[in-house]
Parts: C-alpha cells; structure tokens; sequence
C-alpha cells in the first residue's frame, strides 16, 4: 500500500488537463511577483516586493541557495515517502509554515482570515503577525484546530507587552515568535520614494486598536483623533532599546514554545539557549532590514552547530522552491517559512492562492526528496550538497 503524496499535486494537474484546464497561477511560485505587480497598486506592490537599500541582501539570499546544489542519490526505494516532522513539539505534515507577514489586507480584502483557512485546510502552521490587519481573536477563529502561532512585535510599552501575550494565550495561540530584527523598519528606498507606508492607511493596527492597555494610553478615543493613535502606536511598535535581560519578562508571561526570528550569529543562538528559548529563525527578514547582511542560508550552517540540541532551527529569507527548502533542511534546518511567495499567491486568487502555493511548494519538495533519494526529510545531511564552484 502506498500512502498519498503531496506529489499527487502533479498528476492532478495533468489529469485536469484532459478537459483543457491548467492551472490558474504559475506552478513556478518564482512568477507569481510580476503577476502580482501586474494586479496590486505601485504603493502596496512596493510595500511586499521591496527590499533594505540596493536589494543586496534579497539578491545574496537568492545566492547563496542556489550556490548549493544537490546530489541525487538512486535505487533507495522511496515510493512510500513521508514529509512529517516535529517542530516545538509538534507533529506537523512537512517541513513548511506561512511565515508572519503583517498587513496583508494590502494584497487582498479577506487578508490573514484567508491565509490561515488556506494554511489549516492542510495543517500547515500560519504563523501570525502583530501587525496583521485583523484582530488575532479573529483569525483564530478561522484557523479552527489547526495549530496557532503568533508573532510578537514586542512592544514598548510592558502592560501593552503583557496584554498581547494574554490575549494570544486566550486566543488559542500555543507558540510565540518574538521577532528581533526590527525594532525600526529598516532603510527601504521603494517606499521612502512612493511616501508609501500601510500604517498611514489605517494598515496593520487591528491589534492595537482592539487592545485595552493600549487604548489606556489615548487621550481620546481612536475614532476622534486618529492622528494622535498612529503617533502612539509608531512609538509602541518597536523598541530598541530592549536587550537579553529583558527577555526574562517574555519568559515569564508565556509558558509555551517560544522561538526568537531574525538570529544570524551563532553567539546569538547560545544566548538565546541560555536564555530559556526553544528555537530561532534564521532570518534576515527577506532581505528587509540590514542591507548587505550575510545571506540567512550562510548563517544557518553555523546557527546550527552553535544551537546543538537546544534549539529547534527554523530558517526562512529567499524560498521560493521545493528544492530550497531541501537545501535548508540539508543545512540543518528543521523546517522553513516562506513569505512572499504566499503573499503574492493571496494578493492574486486569495484563500485559494494560498493553498496553490502550499500545494506546489509541497509537492515540488516531495518530488525533490525522492528524485534525490530521500523517503523523508529525517536522511537528508549536508553530504547531500555540493558547493558549485564558478
Ligand atoms: C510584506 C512583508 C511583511 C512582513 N511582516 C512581518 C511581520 O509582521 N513580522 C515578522 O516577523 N516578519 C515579517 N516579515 C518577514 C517574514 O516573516 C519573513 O521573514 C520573510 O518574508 C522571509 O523572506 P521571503 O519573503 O523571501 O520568503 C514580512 C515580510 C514581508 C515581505
Ligand atoms: O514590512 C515588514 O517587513 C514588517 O516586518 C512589518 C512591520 C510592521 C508592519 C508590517 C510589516
């Protein structure tokens, strides 16, 4: 008997052929951003696609994936292959989330609703933003059983820290992400010269407006001095004046999995063990924050080894195929998220854009695994690459 695959995927798609259907999206996800650009406003467009400076950290992501290249094993029996892992705990049905991207009512008017129904029809964890423009009570609720995972932007203000965490507890929410490479935006020529930033459009605030102790903070109410609510939620949003020993208070205030994204030096993954954390994202933010940062697939080997096995590694900045996240769990990583390419599938058929992106990138991977060899991510190994030379 052979369980179903997520290669399947493949053999649906031609057969739906016979009737002349094809695919309404790309099954390279690569494409979808021209699609995208064609379809959303310059503003918004900008906003997803863009990048810290020149765009060198985007373009040495991309880089350094395609710098490793696979060597196929044969004859290993793998037509009964299995994508599970288990991640904080976990089972999850393949190495793969929907990483936090906030404010995507941007791309599409059912925005993080129709990420998280897309993301648990296949149990994949969608991992949701502070900044979302939907509040996370809401979101919960269209996530159903799935599994919740929120993201915090910590905030600077402790009592505002704290409701959060309450209220994602309450929500339903079992792991926090606590997102640490952007306590300011960073410096993003496409948007500084558009003047574009979603929060001035009433963009990516639902969490604060709905919260009590931030609204604690207003003189009046949102509705009668909007202007006064963005000015006190831009100075609430990020802090950096936070460091290490403020992380026992985020320690304390959550007693699940908690995972800190945007580590890239294997000294911040001891500290982040030794600070009580479970996991780490390799990440630099897709390339969004510190131009000309090392690229997150040359960090991840070395975050690895540094983490042993006391972190659980997650990696994400530049996936955009089955093979990447081969290559990333080849590095050691445990599982990857992916962002854009999920964002750009909502912005162009929504909910069901979504799932095309889960479902190709899945079955691209289960295909990628086979063909190398593989029944399962648990054998891949660094010995599985080779580093091209020029
Ligand atoms: C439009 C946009 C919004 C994002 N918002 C958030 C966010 O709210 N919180 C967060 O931790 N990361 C955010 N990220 C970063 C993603 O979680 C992720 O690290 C990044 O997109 C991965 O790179 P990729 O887009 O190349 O897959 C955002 C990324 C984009 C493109
Ligand atoms: O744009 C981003 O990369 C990001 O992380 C963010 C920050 C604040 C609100 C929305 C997204």
């Amino acid at each position: 008997m052979t369980s179903a695959h997520w290669a399947d995927f493949q053999y649906e798609i031609y057969l739906n052929g016979l009737t002349g259907a094809v695919p309404r999206l790309p099954t390279d996800l690569t494409r979808l951003e021209e699609l995208a650009e064609r379809m959303l406003g310059p503003g918004p467009f900008g906003y997803v696609a863009g990048n810290a400076g020149s765009g060198s950290t985007a373009r040495a992501n991309r880089a350094a994936l395609d710098r490793w290249r696979i060597v196929p094993r044969v004859l290993r029996d793998v037509h009964r292959r299995d994508l599970s892992v288990e991640v904080l705990g976990r089972p999850l049905p393949a190495p793969l989330a929907l990483a936090p991207v906030g404010v995507l009512s941007i791309m599409h008017a059912e925005a993080e609703t129709a990420a998280a129904r897309a993301a648990a029809a296949r149990d994949v964890p969608f991992i949701l933003s502070s900044a979302s423009s939907t509040p996370m009570e809401r979101v919960a609720e269209a996530m159903g059983d799935a599994e919740r995972w929120f993201q915090l932007y910590w905030p600077k203000d402790p009592d505002v820290t704290r409701s959060f965490l309450d209220r994602a507890k309450a929500a339903g929410y079992t792991a926090l992400f606590v997102t640490l490479d952007t306590p300011m935006l960073g410096w993003r020529p496409r948007d500084l010269d558009q003047a574009y930033l979603p929060f001035l459009h009433g963009v990516g605030t639902a969490n604060y407006y709905t919260d009590p102790a931030f609204l604690a903070g207003l003189a009046k109410p949102v509705r009668e001095d909007p202007e006064a609510a963005l000015r006190h939620f831009l100075g609430m949003f990020g802090d950096p004046a936070k460091s290490w020993p403020d992380l026992a208070f985020l320690r304390e205030h959550w007693d699940g999995p908690m995972v800190l994204k945007g580590v890239l030096h294997p000294d911040d993954a001891r500290r982040a063990a030794d600070a009580g954390m479970d996991g780490v994202v390799v990440s630099n933010h897709g390339g969004r924050q510190v131009a000309g940062s090392v690229a997150a697939a040359d960090a991840l080997p070395h975050v690895v080894q540094a983490a042993g096995d006391r972190l659980t590694v997650l990696f994400d900045s530049g996936v955009r195929t089955g093979d990447d996240v081969f290559k990333a769990l080849a590095l050691g990583a445990r599982a990857v998220l992916v962002g854009r390419p999920y964002a750009y599938g909502l912005g162009l058929e929504g909910q069901a854009g979504v799932d095309h992106v889960i479902r190709c990138l899945l079955a691209e991977l289960d295909l990628v695994l086979g063909l190398a060899g593989h029944a399962g991510p648990g054998s891949v190994t660094s010995g599985d690459l080779v580093r091209e030379f020029a």
